[in-house]
């Protein structure tokens, strides 16, 4: 599997870490940066790591910013992506479940380094559960045209 990666300054930390602990798990990582935590604005990251999902690039994405709210913000503005903020490995596993989530936005300032392994382990082995969600994804998709 592919996963697309990038923070702000406030997720700087834990994007290097979850980058590393994706690697140790054979997964391909893009890393669409920052390379540092000087101060930069999330939307112009997150949009790399949508258009990446979006466009087939990369299978899923992985966003971390303070809290991920402003990351799940601007990653869903681009069509087909699916973002969710997730602060449990429980609303991990169900965003994928139910919503087919392709998109995880993580807070590097609230949530720690354990539970955000936790977080994108469960992100990324729970597949889809289809049946009474499907329609439901598929009219989200529909918000899209
Ligand atoms: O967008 C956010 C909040 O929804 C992120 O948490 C940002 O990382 C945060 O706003 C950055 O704040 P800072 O005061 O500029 O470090």
């Amino acid at each position: 599997m592919r996963v697309s990666i990038a923070s702000d300054h406030a997720g700087f930390e834990g994007k290097q870490m979850i980058a590393e602990h994706l690697r140790q798990r054979g997964v391909e990582v893009i890393d669409r940066g920052p390379d540092s935590d000087d101060r930069v604005d999330y939307p112009d990251f997150a949009v790399l790591v949508a258009r990446d999902v979006a466009e087939g690039a990369a299978e899923r994405g992985v966003l971390v910013c303070g809290t991920g709210i402003g990351m799940a913000i601007a990653a869903n503005k681009v069509a087909g992506v699916r973002a969710a903020n997730v602060i449990d490995p429980e609303f991990a596993q169900l965003c994928r479940d139910h919503n087919d989530a392709n998109v995880i936005t993580l807070s590097g300032r609230f949530v720690s380094d354990d539970d955000n392994r936790a977080i994108v382990d469960a992100f990324l082995d729970t597949p889809f559960g289809g049946g009474r969600h499907a329609g439901r994804v598929q009219k989200i998709g529909a918000l899209d045209r």
